[in-house]
């Protein structure tokens, strides 16, 4: 028997009954959702990730739609649990949702929904800063500081590495690893090679008109090369990005082999999702190449990280914030509530997910439809021409 949970509710006598396992950023989402007719259920249990079982209890015998968070492990039996009180909607707060069984949602007729675009440029802004700290060693020179051991200024401290001119290396040049890369092109001037399963057109046009301004202004031109496998990225790359998807094509896709194919003064920036790498090879690569420098946001057993990676002066780690500005997580949480209300409300499902600044607008009120539901074709949903 799962043990009870604390729950804050808003607008006690709506109709459907919307549960978030979490407190999320912000008041429009919950507004929302109460103008619109629901009864809201916060979880407020200080815990911070929710088991099976307790959203299990959380769902109880009625409930028409879940928000749920990255942390929780949806599959099967939630599911099977949500749709036996009746619902038929469910959305991550996040744009990643490896943790969520999406044949389960579709056997059960629940729609899963996510959260891209609002959150693509402050995670990219993440790697970025990340790339930098790890590039000019900001971490290590910040404790050296605090720990009171500057006696002055010498012309070997704290040596790292120029950005500008060097190669910038993206595997999975999707929405956030596009914005990545034009920011460490235009900033810092980098050279571009990216990896992906499709073309980035957008982003070789980018490349390529930038370039040409470089150019006309007496400049060196920045370059860009779309490599033919991974491999390449490795190889030629001075730092190197990591934005794909987490699928089994890409777990551990940076592993032993694939590490000892970086240059030995390389820089790795994980903000993707910690299995892409594996991370005990990680170690004993940081280990054996002492200038081989990581930033990390994710990891692979989160909240642990592997033995020794706290104790490598060569890795810059975070806990998971890449996408943690105030506008990107109010943002979210909108997108996630409008995801389920929208279910709910049997309205379209919206036509581009790449597109979902109308709903993001605080001054007006958000599109009929679900921002972004990935099973909308399995469960042959309508979609938005709005
Ligand atoms: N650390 C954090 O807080 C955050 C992490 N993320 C992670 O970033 C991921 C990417 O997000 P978006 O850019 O919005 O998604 P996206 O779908 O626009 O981009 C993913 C790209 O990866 C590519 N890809 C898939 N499999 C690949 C493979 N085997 N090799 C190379 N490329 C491959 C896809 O073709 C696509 O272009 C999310 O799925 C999530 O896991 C996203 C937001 C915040
Ligand atoms: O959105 C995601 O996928 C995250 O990891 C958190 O923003």
């Amino acid at each position: 028997m799962a043990k009870p949970v604390s729950i804050e509710v808003w607008n006690p006598n709506g109709k459907y009954r919307v549960v978030s396992t979490k407190p999320m950023p912000g008041t429009r989402w919950i507004n929302l959702l109460i103008e619109q007719d629901c009864r809201v259920e916060i979880c407020t249990q200080k815990k911070t990730i929710l088991s099976v079982e307790d959203i299990v209890a959380l769902i109880g015998d009625k409930c028409d739609g879940v928000i749920g968070q990255l942390t929780e492990d949806w599959g099967e039996t939630l599911f099977q649990a949500l749709s036996r009180a009746g619902g038929r909607a469910f959305s991550n707060m996040a744009v990643g949702y490896n943790n969520v069984d999406v044949n389960a949602a579709n056997k059960y007729g629940v729609a899963v929904g996510n959260t891209p675009g609002v959150l693509t440029e402050t995670t990219a802004e993440l790697a970025a800063s990340l790339s930098l700290a790890a590039a000019r060693r900001i971490v290590e020179a910040d404790e050296f500081m605090r720990a009171g051991l500057y006696d002055g200024w010498l012309p070997n401290l704290f040596v790292g590495n120029l950005l500008k001119g060097q190669t910038v290396g993206v595997i999975g040049a999707g929405r956030i690893g596009s914005a990545y890369a034009r920011m460490m092109v235009e900033g810092f001037k980098m050279n571009l090679i990216y990896y992906d399963l499709y073309q980035s057109t957008r982003l070789e046009k980018f490349v390529t008109a930038y370039g040409a301004f470089l150019k006309a202004n007496g400049e060196q031109p920045v370059t860009w090369k779309r490599a033919a496998s991974m491999d390449e990225v490795l190889q030629e790359a001075d730092v190197i990005s990591l934005h794909p998807i987490l699928d089994k094509t890409t777990y551990h896709l940076v592993n032993k082999e694939r590490l000892a194919k970086m240059k030995k003064e390389a820089i790795l920036i994980n903000c993707s999702r910690g299995p892409v790498v594996d991370e005990v090879a990680l170690v004993e690569h940081l280990k054996q190449n002492p200038m081989f420098r990581v930033g990390l946001d994710v990891f692979e057993d989160e909240p642990y990280m592997k033995p020794g990676l706290a104790d490598m002066k060569n890795a810059v780690v975070v806990p998971h914030i890449a996408s943690a500005s105030k506008w990107t997580r109010e943002g979210m949480a909108t997108l996630a509530a409008l995801n389920v209300l929208g279910k709910i409300k049997g309205y379209p499902v919206w036509d581009d997910p790449n597109r979902v600044e109308p709903f993001l607008n605080e001054n007006a009120r958000p599109p009929a439809a679900s921002p972004s539901i990935v099973n909308a074709k399995a469960l042959s949903l309508p979609v938005s021409k709005l």
